[in-house]
């Protein structure tokens, strides 16, 4: 684990794995961390340079005041790329994390080598439905939202079937700063990409969990729709975070993506 000054804020990131291979990066969703990605990158270590970090707001990188917007967002992550003097990545994004894939494959497109969008799209929720959550998070913290979210991003055989598991991720949302969570909520109330989708040059695999209640499969199908490049696969038995609940089923569809596109 490591902190580095980018874009004017502390970040915490990692890397891993082979310093000679391509680098591939994980950006991680709203109300979590890089900590989410533990049970896919094992399956990377020997032939990808891994780098993890968390977002503006979230796990241990600062949390400026809010409001974010994507492009902050995109400035954080290029800028840290830039001090680890990665070039070219391929990034694997999940929500608000593929969100800022996306907008990297378009204002950066000579840095994407491929693009795995998981459990995202190019335009979530609505203007309402975030300032609805902005305002529960201000009034009564993260705890008062709590709930709805872990519906969204487990099943209800994961939540019956791992209760410590939920417990654990569940602290982790909460222990998410509130004006990291809301301005990053900001973020994806102010975002609109579906005009960015078209001009996505990268090989890009969209991923959705079947039962995901924040970027339900036809969501994300029909973002990959929109991407020129771009396929589709469904995860069985996953909600929105299908790294932790699914994490070999996603590790083999990143994973055959990687080949097809010749990274492996
Ligand atoms: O909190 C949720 O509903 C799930 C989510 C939406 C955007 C994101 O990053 O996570």
């Amino acid at each position: 684990m490591a902190f580095a000054r980018a874009n004017g804020i502390v970040l915490h990131y990692q890397v891993l794995g082979n310093p000679d291979g391509p680098a591939l990066v994980f950006v991680n969703s709203l109300g979590s961390d890089f900590r989410i990605w533990q049970d896919i990158v094992p399956a990377f270590l020997d032939r990808f340079r891994v780098v993890l970090y968390d977002e503006r707001g979230h796990g241990l990188s600062d949390a400026p005041p809010a409001p974010y917007t994507i492009d902050d967002h995109v400035d954080d992550l290029l800028a840290l790329l830039d001090l680890l003097t990665v070039d070219r990545a391929a990034f694997v994004g999940l929500s608000v994390g593929g969100m800022i894939g996306q907008r990297i494959a378009v204002r950066a497109p000579e840095r994407v080598l491929a693009l795995t969008l998981c459990c995202t799209a190019a335009k979530i929720g609505t203007p309402e439905t975030w300032a609805e959550r902005i305002a529960a998070v201000e009034n009564g913290g993260i705890e008062a939202v709590v709930e709805g979210v872990l519906q969204r991003w487990f099943t209800p055989s994961f939540r019956r079937d791992k209760a410590e598991a939920c417990a654990g991720w569940r602290n982790m949302l909460v222990r998410t700063p509130a004006h990291g969570y809301t301005g990053t909520c900001a973020s994806i109330r102010d975002a609109d990409l579906t005009m960015d989708a078209g001009r996505i040059a990268a090989p890009t695999l969209c991923v959705a969990g079947d039962q995901d209640g924040s970027t339900p499969p036809d969501l994300v199908r029909h973002t990959a729709g929109l991407i020129p490049n771009a396929h589709f696969e469904l995860i069985e038995s996953a909600g929105h975070i299908p790294c932790v609940e699914q994490p070999a089923v996603l590790s083999k569809l990143i994973n055959r993506h990687l080949q097809e596109v010749g990274l492996v």
